[in-house]
């Protein structure tokens, strides 16, 4: 492998530097969308701690431990800022999000938003979610070819349209919606990135007039009466000090946290169906949970699901639906001792730590008890397990995302038995999140 450091380290500093082949970017996407696990394996081998490569035209630094990923994560010195590094990938689409604000700003708004997100808030969600989500999986189709990620995809996109806007849309519109969600993420990872027509950045774009149209049309609804939805919610949410969202704040919050929630859990969900269909004594210990608690599920009772808590844990680690935590440098910094200059962009990637042979034993096996309290091995480093980030920027719908997948999980459950051909392996597609290339055909039956 070639080896070409990154940049001069500064004579007397003490810092070391940080190398990788320097190779055409091209060539590092393509290498890293065909196997992102080997390339991880071979660049520890061959640069160890640390590297970067090349991808969009950019340098991005990648720790390899996971004491560099929390480096980036916890982002002590406030050297790391999101806006420029999440703001070059997807900044077009998803702009003034939360996760594109940094420091006094992230808080003050963070803040607020957390509002929408307190235990009170969650136990309305999960309650008004059951009915709809029993619903919605009792009327899945059947049969040898059922898309399950296209199923769960509407799930979660109806979920949200109601349990987050409160709106019971026509069909032909939330598929308006979700196409045009669809076309922002798929953007953001595009190579071409221009405006040009029949591209994924123009469609990207075009999308994103959709969203803004669409919420700034439904707010005044929402600001005029306080419903349970977290559309409502933002737009009354006050922080201590009685700051509240301006009207603008509101449709980019909600366009954001949309995009969030939707694609996430429904990586989440299709994984695990993937290895409980390829694992089916699993996917039995699941069901024999689900048949001894009651069919709804409420705040109380989340926590009994310990079975498909350590699968849902699993699938998290095994197929992380964020693939990475991008940040740039605003000043000369560094990481574990090794230098960054100022501009530099950098990546804490969850595979790097979900797969390190270091932390995890036979790290590739799908092995649910390892997350049981007498093996824990999620706790042998903070980072070890971080499907949802870290530090100031750490997921806000964490909870909310296990109570809809845990809900209709157990739905699942309770209603069908999914199987796939003993020689399947799915293939994933990670040009934008990770996805099965064939959307995971399975055999859905109804027990
Ligand atoms: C399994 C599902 C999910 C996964 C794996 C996931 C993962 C993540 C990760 C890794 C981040 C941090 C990104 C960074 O620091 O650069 C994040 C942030 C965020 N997530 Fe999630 N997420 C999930 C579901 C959700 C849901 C359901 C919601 C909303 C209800 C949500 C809302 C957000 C928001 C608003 C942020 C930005 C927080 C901030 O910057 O302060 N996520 N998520």
């Amino acid at each position: 492998m070639r080896r070409k450091q990154l940049a001069t380290v500064p004579t007397g500093s003490g810092l070391k530097p940080i190398h990788g082949t320097g190779d055409p970017g091209v060539l590092e996407v393509l290498r890293f969308f065909h196997d992102p696990i080997t390339m991880i394996a071979k660049r520890r081998a061959e640069y160890g701690d640390i590297t970067y490569i090349k991808s969009f035209g950019l340098e991005f630094v990648i720790p390899l431990t996971a004491d560099g990923c929390e480096a980036i994560a916890m982002n002590r010195q406030k050297a790391f800022a999101n806006e420029p590094a999440w703001g070059f990938l997807i900044g077009p689409f998803f702009r003034r999000g939360i996760m594109l604000m940094d420091f006094e700003e992230h808080r003050h708004h963070r803040r607020i938003m957390q509002q929408a997100f307190t235990n009170t808030h969650l136990k309305g969600y999960l309650q008004d979610m059951q009915p709809m989500l029993a619903d919605r999986v009792a009327h899945l189709p059947v049969g040898d070819d059922v898309r399950l990620l296209d199923e769960f995809k509407q799930v979660t996109l109806d979920l949200a349209l109601e349990i987050f806007l409160g709106l019971d849309l026509p069909r032909a519109e939330a598929d308006r919606i979700n196409k045009a969600f669809v076309d922002c993420v798929g953007a953001g990872l595009s190579i071409i990135r221009r405006n040009i027509p029949g591209t994924r950045w123009a469609r990207g774009l075009a999308g994103r007039r959709v969203l803004e149209d669409f919420f700034h049309e439904h707010l005044p609804a929402k600001r005029a009466t306080p419903t349970p939805d977290l559309f409502s919610v933002l737009c009354h949410a006050q922080d201590e000090e009685g700051h509240t969202f301006t009207d603008e704040d509101v449709v980019n919050h909600m366009i954001f946290v949309l995009m969030a929630a939707h694609d996430t859990s429904t990586i989440t969900l299709t994984t695990m169906a993937y290895y409980m269909a390829r694992y089916p004594e699993w996917q039995e210990r699941a069901r024999e949970q689900s048949r001894n608690l009651p069919p709804e599920i409420s705040y109380d009772t989340l926590d009994e699901f310990t079975v498909l808590d350590r699968i849902m844990k699993e699938s998290l680690r095994l197929n992380a639906p964020v693939p990475g935590l991008p940040r740039r440098a605003i000043e000369d910094t560094e990481i574990c001792g090794h230098h960054i200059p100022k501009g530099t962009y950098v990546a804490a990637i969850g595979m790097v730590n979900h797969h390190d042979p270091a932390l995890w034993s036979d790290p590739e096996r799908f092995d649910p008890d390892r997350f049981m309290t007498e093996r824990a091995e999620d706790k042998v480093h903070r980072y070890a397990w971080m499907p949802f980030g870290g530090g100031v920027h750490k997921c806000i719908g964490l909870y909310f995302a296990q109570m809809e997948i845990k809900t209709i999980m157990h739905n699942m459950l309770l209603r069908y038995e999914w199987s796939v051909p003993d020689d399947y392996r799915w293939e994933l597609d990670n040009s934008t999140l990770p996805v099965p290339k064939d959307h995971l055909p399975v055999r859905l039956r109804a027990r």
